[in-house]
């Protein structure tokens, strides 16, 4: 039995970043996409960063960024993780995981059961897969859009690598969706926020609570 993990993804300001350290959560995201209302300076980045250090992973979310920005995000924002959250392939997520010798974490869009083989490739050289809604028609971003799928379809999922579940998960949903999907770890962005891009420390502290009053899940 382990703990859940929790991921709070698409902080933009120290005030968030400290009340969020304070709850002890795993993770912490940094959004480097100019089309989030989540993006953040590389110098905003920086001072975030530094602040979660030693207390929770930094984790960099791009979307089929070029090399020489994730080169730039990794020397001076150093994350412990790279999220990439586009269409980059398992080669792509090989190569930047030798050239950082940082753990990637690869996101897979999923509507029905057709959608997971995808995540079977990415296993192979992903450390962690991260399960998301496939965005609605129109939509400018391919994450963080508060979008839920069927997590009925990840339970008893044989995988070599753990994954996170997210999309469209809030403090009144994410404890039935750890429960159906069997996930040992979970990611939150819109259902923390009070509007588009901006956090609600509340919210942050009921999705914490919510998340960790489910049962220890199995391990990892
Ligand atoms: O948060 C964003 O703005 C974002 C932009 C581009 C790609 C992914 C993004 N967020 C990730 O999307 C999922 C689901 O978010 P939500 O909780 O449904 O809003 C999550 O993994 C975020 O890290």
């Amino acid at each position: 039995m382990t703990d859940l993990l929790i991921k709070i993804c698409g902080i933009s300001t120290e005030e968030t970043m400290q009340a969020t350290l304070d709850l002890g959560v795993d993770m912490v995201g940094l959004v480097f996409f100019p089309k989030s209302p989540r993006h953040v300076s590389l110098t905003q980045a920086c001072k975030l960063a530094d602040m979660a250090r030693g207390k929770a992973k930094v984790v960099a979310l791009t979307v089929n960024m070029d090399l020489d920005s994730l080169s730039r995000i990794n020397e001076l924002v150093a994350p412990d993780i790279f999220q990439f959250h586009g269409n980059e392939t398992p080669e792509a997520c090989a190569a930047a995981k030798v050239m950082y010798n940082k753990q990637v974490m690869k996101a897979v869009a999923i509507s029905d059961r057709s959608d997971l083989e995808e995540a079977l490739y990415y296993s192979i050289v992903a450390d962690r897969l991260l399960f998301d809604a496939k965005p609605p028609k129109g939509s400018d971003l391919p994450g963080g859009n508060g979008v839920t799928f069927d997590w009925d379809l990840l339970k008893d999922l044989d995988l070599a690598k753990p994954f996170m579940l997210s999309g469209g998960l809030d403090a009144s949903n994410v404890a039935q969706a750890i429960t159906r999907s069997g996930a040992t770890a979970v990611d939150v962005s819109s259902g923390v926020e009070r509007e588009k891009g901006v956090k609600d420390i509340e919210k942050i502290r009921a999705f914490v609570a919510a998340a960790r009053s489910v049962s220890p899940v199995a391990g990892e």
